[in-house]
């Protein structure tokens, strides 16, 4: 056995302790203490999808194992996010035993809802504490709980904790450290759970709830109070219209000073490169590949960060399952549920998240259709595409000297693709077959202000993931493209730029027949190749590959400038309808094909998506043709 496997080994032998609980009740900010994690925290039911699992040390010196599981109302699960908890408590996983100690969480401000689950995990006999958490939010409504009582009615140690502090975790700690040395048990069959009757058990939550608790009235709260506006059957859809409108004005206005910044950097290094190296091989991979490339993709960084910090401030706040609330009526017309709505939203960052999301809806229907429409949710990856396109076309004005238009056509363009969505959904739900609608059974959590700390960490790994793929694939791409775009060079008596003659130029023509069409040109055909493997890699590409188209004695200057000059309008349109559907991302197709279990529905999203991509951008086209009078 060599180092590597023994501790593995000795990993594996480690006391396991599983952290289970309601959805939103703070399993995972409990987790990420324990462990030092940066799992994903945020105010809505559902947002662990999967088993992770992390280590740490008692204050003892006892190592642990700790899993953090997706959030279940109960053990007879009923989504595929809630069968896994299930499997894991009950042991039921290939090769897993179940727990040696069950970490209950539970929500301090809603014991009634969350007592059941720690009744039914009662009764599987696993060593099992109880972590009374958010006591913080409780003690500031008023919520008192005499834990020691709690203690003595369930039978277990009760501690309470606060996820979201430092040193929340030490009552926890402490406990477990006052139970060794533990009795390793199997757990019961899961059958055990209906040996007591649901309505025996909720008989059993309200006496237990009597006894430990005083008898509060949180009238006149908060959070009710903005309810009344927020959910208000005409106020909260405004509220929700304006709210998004404003995320979308921000990305183009707040990112002008920064993006700047960035721009101004990428070419002082370029014009460096090029007064100080001389003219080779060499030069033209650093300044046309890779910072043509690489560096035009580098610049949107801002508008997507502002972006993100919009969207986890809403998810951390509270809002989005009132978000999904307020949709469930319009989602309910094209047959969705308004469960959908927040694996939707989530693949407004990534398309994958989103589709894994999907999980938490019950109905395999609705699940399936679901997936099937995230993509056409607008990923953070097509928002460089847009936002050059749009400076380099759409005029930087006013409209009726409030908004800007060019923050307003990418408003228009985040509606297209929703709106496309829910036309593929309602023709899904026809031809898959319809179901019963079921009504909208949702937590709605109390608002909070946003934890800076989560916020900050979410920002920062969003950052992180952007630069990586900056880093990684598309210079890997712009490397390889801009040899490509180099090589054979041009013959003797060329009279276009050498890229024309080289392989990708070749390339491009030859897929310029099935494109010329829509508008595309051979630098465009080109550029959509290696936007196959990452939908901004398109934008790196045309850096590059306009670098290179480049005659004379032109500097390189930034890729705006240069296709406002080289595109008409109707080609530039034609590309924007592209990309609300833009049918190519591998990893978005590969997911699918894990959480479906077969290739028949990826292979089908990218049919169904290249033929409204190229049908929409057809129209676009033809018809600013006829508009522009070209
Ligand atoms: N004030 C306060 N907020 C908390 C506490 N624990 C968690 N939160 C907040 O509660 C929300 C939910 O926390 P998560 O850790 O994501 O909950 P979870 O149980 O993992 O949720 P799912 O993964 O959806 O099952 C987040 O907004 C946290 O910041 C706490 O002890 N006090
Ligand atoms: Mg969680």
């Amino acid at each position: 056995m060599g180092a590597a496997e023994k501790t593995m080994a000795a990993v594996s032998q480690l006391p396991m302790v599983a952290l289970l609980g309601n959805p939103n009740c703070g399993k995972t900010a409990l987790f990420n203490r324990l462990t030092g994690a940066r799992q994903k925290v945020a105010n809505y039911a559902g947002v662990t999808i999967e088993r992770k699992e992390g280590m740490f040390t008692s204050p003892e010196g006892r190592p642990f194992r700790v899993l953090d599981l997706p959030g279940a109302y109960s053990l007879s699960a009923h989504t595929p996010d809630e069968a896994i908890t299930r499997d894991v408590v009950a042991g039921l996983r290939a090769g897993e035993q179940s727990p040696d100690v069950v970490v209950c969480v539970v929500d301090a401000t809603n014991l009634r809802l969350n007592l059941r689950l720690v009744l039914e995990i009662k009764r599987l006999g696993l060593p099992m504490v109880l972590a009374l958490n958010m006591v913080d939010v409780a003690a500031k409504r008023g919520i008192v709980i005499d834990a020691d009582r709690l203690a003595e009615e369930l039978g277990m140690t009760v501690v309470e904790t606060v996820a979201v502090q430092g040193g929340g975790e030490k009552s926890l700690l402490r406990a477990l450290d006052a139970m060794w040395p533990l009795r390793t048990v199997a757990a019961k069959p899961l059958s055990a759970i209906d040996e007591v009757s649901v309505e025996d058990t909720q008989r059993e939550v309200r006496r237990i709830l009597a006894a430990v608790s005083n008898d509060f009235h949180d009238t006149g709260n908060l959070t009710e109070k903005i309810d009344d506006v927020v959910l208000h059957p005409v106020l909260g859809p405004v509220i929700l219209a304006v709210l998004m409108f404003l995320v979308f004005q921000a990305v183009f206005s707040w990112a002008n000073v920064p993006m700047d910044m960035i721009k101004a950097g990428v070419d002082s290094v370029g014009q460096y490169l090029t007064a100080h190296m001389g003219e080779g091989l060499l030069r033209s991979l650093l300044v046309e590949g890779i910072l043509g490339g690489a560096g035009s993709v580098l610049v949107f960084l801002p508008q997507i960060l502002i972006l993100f910090f919009f969207i986890l401030v809403l998810e951390d706040c509270g809002y989005l399952p009132r978000a999904a609330f307020l949709l469930d009526r319009l989602m309910g017309g094209v047959g969705l549920s308004g469960r959908a709505f927040i694996p939707l939203l989530s693949s407004f960052a990534c398309a994958i998240p989103g589709i894994m999301a999907a999980r938490t809806i019950q109905n395999p229907r609705d699940r399936l259709v679901t997936i099937m429409i995230a993509p056409l949710m607008t990923c953070s990856a097509r928002l460089p595409v847009y936002a050059l396109i749009i400076a380099a076309f759409i005029p930087d004005r006013q409209v009726a000297g409030l908004m800007s238009l060019q923050g307003l056509v990418l408003f228009g363009l985040y509606v297209a693709g929703i709106v496309s969505a829910m036309g593929v959904a309602y023709f899904m739900k026809r031809t898959f077959g319809a179901n019963h609608q079921q009504p909208l059974m949702l937590e709605l959590p109390a608002y909070h202000w946003p934890h800076l700390r989560n916020l900050a960490l979410g920002l920062w790994e969003r950052a992180k993931i952007f630069l990586t793929r900056v880093g990684t694939i598309i210079l890997t791409l712009m490397v390889l493209l801009w040899f490509l775009s180099t090589f054979p060079g041009a013959p003797a008596g060329a009279t276009h730029p050498p890229i024309y003659y080289s392989m990708a130029g070749m390339l491009g023509r030859a897929l310029e027949v099935v494109f010329t069409p829509i508008g595309f040109n051979w630098q465009i055909c080109i550029a959509l190749v290696p936007g196959l493997a990452a939908r901004e890699v398109a934008v790196g590409a045309l850096g590059t590959v306009y670098a290179l188209s480049q005659t004379g004695e032109e500097l390189a200057s930034s890729l705006e400038p240069i296709i406002a000059a080289s595109w008409a309008l109707p080609t530039a349109l034609s590309l924007l309808a592209w990309y609300v559907f833009a049918p190519q991302c591998m990893s978005t197709l590969s997911v699918v094909r894990r959480e479906t279990g077969t290739w028949r529905y990826p292979a089908l999203m990218a049919g169904y998506m290249f033929a409204l991509a190229y049908t929409a951008s057809f129209l676009t086209y033809r018809i600013a043709l006829l508009l522009t009078g070209a």
